[in-house]
Order: C-alpha cells, then structure tokens, then sequence
C-alpha cells in the first residue's frame, strides 16, 4: 500500500468531511453542522492520507487554550476528527497520522495536545492520559425538592432566543474559562455549536430554549435545554433536557436549577456533563435520586513535558525529580526536576536521582489534578523510588476545583 499523507487544501475538505463521517456510520449531516465544522477546520493543521484519489485517513487539531491549576491559558491542539476508513484499518494509518501532528504541534510550541476518545483503548499508546471525568445525572424532580439558597429570589430570568443571546451567554463563558482546569479558550465561531438545533437531532425534544438569569441588570448565568414531552396513563412525565447551565455565582446556579426542576409537565432533568465537584448533589436532599454516572471525557498528552509541568501551579510546595518514559515523543525521555508552589513552578532536565518513575501519559492524567499520583501508583503505573515522594506530589498535584472538559471537540 502506497499513501500519501499531507496537509489538507481548501479543495479536498468535501471528501475529507464525508469520508470522516463514513468512518463513523455514515450518517447524513445537516448543512449547517457541515457549514460550522468547515468554518472551524484549520486547514494547516488538518491531515488527510491518500491513496490515489481516495482520501483514507483524516485528523484536525483546533488551536485552544486550555486552563491548568493555577488559573493560566496554555495553547493546546484540540485534536479532533481521527478517522481510518475501514478498507485501511490497523495498517499505521493513525500511528503515521499521530506522529505527523504531534511533531506539528511541537514545532508550534504547544506544550499539550487534547481529545476526548471514540474508544478510551485508542490513544494511551500515543501518550494521552485521561485527565478528567464528565458527571451526568439524571434527576428525579418528583421525589427532589428544588434547590433553594439564601439570595435566589434575587436572580432574575428571562427566556431570551438562545441564537439572540449567543453574545450575553458567551460574556459568561469567557469570564468562566480561568475558573477551573479543563475549561477551554476557543475562537469565535465555536460559540455556533452550543446553539446548532437542528430538528432531525432532536429525539423527540423540542426547540432548543435558552434563560439568562439576571441580578441589578447583569447577565449572570443561563441555562440553554429542551423539553422532551410523555405522556401515559397516569399523565404528564416530560423530561428537561439541559444542554449548557453556567452560572458566575453558586446563587445564580442555584436559580437555574430551581427553575430547571420547575417545567411544568416535566418529572425529570437530564445533564450529559458537569463537573464531579458539582454543587447540584449537595443542592438537594437526596443526592442518589440525581442519578449519577461517571465518564471519561479529556485526554491530555504533554507534548513538551518540561514546559507542560511548569505552565501550573501546585497546591503544596513540591520539589521532586521525575523519570519520565515517552516512547512515541522521545525528546520526553529523562529525568525533570519539579520545583513548584501555588505561585508558581519550573520543571527542567536534571542528573539528580529519580524520585518517581512515571510515563508521560501519567503525567498527562495527574497534570489538571484530576487523578491522584496515588491512585496511578495503586494501579502500577507510577513507581515510588524515594519513600515519601509519592504522597508529597500528589497532594501538590491537586487542583482546589477537579478539572472539567465543558464541550467536546
Ligand atoms: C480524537 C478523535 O477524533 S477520536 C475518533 C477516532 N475515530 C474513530 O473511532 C472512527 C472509527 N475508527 C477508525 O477510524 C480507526 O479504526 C482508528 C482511527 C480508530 C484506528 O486507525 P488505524 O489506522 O486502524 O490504527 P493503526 O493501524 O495506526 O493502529 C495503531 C495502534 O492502535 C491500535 N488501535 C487502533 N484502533 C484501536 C481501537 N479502536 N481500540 C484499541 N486499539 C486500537 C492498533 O491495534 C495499533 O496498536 P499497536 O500500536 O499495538 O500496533
């Protein structure tokens, strides 16, 4: 088999795009999710494989910033759109596609690339981690009392057209975005996803809605859902499904979910992904009824393991030389030198002795604190080579607020 693997033209994105989604079922895409995703495509750092004219291979990368612990901005490659046509599979069509990007993005000076997996078993051998877990819940708002907190009567909503108010929501989202590690920093265009309604992907819901909440006049919040009618025999038992809520103040969210809980003819509420610190559970008195699930949902590969350790901050003081393997980055190997606090860190090559032997998709999985050195030591996959260093780091690994993807990509 002879490929050719290159970076995609303007000319080439209508085959790509529809090999990409043939690699995924084939499933027809409405014209305007096909015009967003063209408009976000970074065409020089998008990838096709070609044999002959058939495009066989696809990859992207959107440029975000990424907030680690600490509250900084880090550029990263949001690695997307990875597909190997099924006439291609397991022939190193995706390993040739990885290695491509990833010395792409090094060149770029981005210390970390991202994803959220198809299959989580792909990507490990590549160097990503999982980094952090999305919380769905699915709420009984029978049997639950609304969430109620001192100051919600003061939260103003109004239902506003959630095309209308993508600016008022999107003055929210940035101002979130240095909040909690995992949020991400994206170019304008993005915002267009969050309110992409289109009926055939409806199931059974309705028009998508959308409430800002207000206190003396200033957007503060807003939920964007949609309600999926049922009826039986016994009545009424529609259920709310919330796409976004994001809330500047816990008053604030705690309006939303009251008003969220509230839909009349709706006995439940519906949310694919918060963070696991959520404030909901703690809202209400009976935190099982939330119907709570756990996922994975970021990937984060150090693509510059110095200058990825170094970007954050650590919650203890933490002095600590790591063996880092990296076989698909070798430029990793070695041994780093981690000094660091909750104002700031560096993380350069040393000859000290290692402390702790880690890969790099360790140091991935620990980086936003989402994930204990400890647990990743239980499960052998950091070693201990000076007794105490383990628990010293991890605890400086941690993050005040657990890290949270807030959209796929
Ligand atoms: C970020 C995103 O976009 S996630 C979306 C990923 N895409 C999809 O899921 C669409 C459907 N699947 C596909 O398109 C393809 O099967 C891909 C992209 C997952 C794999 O492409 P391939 O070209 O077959 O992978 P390639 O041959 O390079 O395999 C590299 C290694 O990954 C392994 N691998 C590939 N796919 C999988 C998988 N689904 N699960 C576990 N391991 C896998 C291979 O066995 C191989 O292992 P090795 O290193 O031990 O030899």
């Amino acid at each position: 088999m002879t490929t050719e693997l290159r970076v995609l033209r303007d000319e080439e994105w209508a085959v790509w795009s529809d090999r990409l989604d043939l690699a995924f079922g084939g499933l027809v895409q409405s014209s305007e999710k096909l015009a967003i995703r063209r408009d976000l495509t970074e065409f020089d750092r998008s990838l096709g494989v070609w044999d002959g004219p058939a495009c066989v291979g696809t990859a992207g990368a959107f440029s975000f910033g990424l907030t680690v612990p600490g509250g900084a901005e880090v550029p990263v490659a949001g690695v997307t759109m990875v597909s190997v046509q099924p006439t291609h599979r397991r022939r190193g069509v995706l390993r040739a596609m990885m290695r491509h990007q990833l010395a792409d993005v090094r060149e770029r000076g981005e210390p970390l690339a991202v994803l959220t997996a198809s299959e989580p078993a792909i990507y490990g051998r590549f160097g990503y981690g999982v980094a952090a877990l999305d919380m769905r819940m699915t709420v009984d708002t029978v049997r639950l009392a609304a969430p109620e907190l001192p100051g919600v009567d003061g939260v103003r909503l109004r239902a506003a057209d959630p095309v209308a108010a993508l600016a008022e929501c999107e003055s929210v989202y940035a101002r979130l975005v240095p909040t909690r590690p995992g949020r991400l920093a994206r170019r304008p265009g993005w915002e267009r996803i969050g309110v992409l309604d289109v009926p055939a992907d409806r199931d059974g819901a309705g028009v998508l809605q959308c409430v800002l909440a207000e206190v003396d006049g200033e957007v503060r919040g807003y939920a964007r859902f949609a309600v999926k009618p049922e009826w039986d025999a016994a009545g009424p038992h529609g259920t709310v499904r919330v796409r976004q809520v994001e809330a500047l103040d816990p008053v604030v969210y705690a309006a939303l979910w009251r008003f969220l809980f509230g839909i009349d003819l709706t006995s439940s509420v519906t949310v694919a992904s918060r963070p696991v610190d959520d404030a909901l559970p703690h809202l209400v008195a009976d935190m099982r009824r939330c119907g709570i699930g756990l996922r994975e949902s970021l990937f984060v590969r150090p693509v510059e393991v110095g200058a990825a350790l170094a970007a954050r901050t650590y919650r203890t003081p933490v002095d600590v030389v790591l063996q880092v393997a990296d076989e698909f980055c070798p430029w990793n190997e070695g041994r780093w030198r981690l000094s660091g606090d909750a104002a700031g860190a560096t993380c350069a090559r040393t000859s000290e002795p290692a402390e702790l032997a880690l890969s790099v998709r360790e140091v991935g999985s620990a980086l936003l604190g989402g994930f204990p050195l400890t647990s990743l030591a239980a499960a052998g996959r950091v070693r201990e080579l000076r007794p105490g260093a383990l628990a010293a780091a991890s605890v400086a690994f941690g993050s005040d607020a657990a890290p949270w993807l807030p959209h796929g990509f």
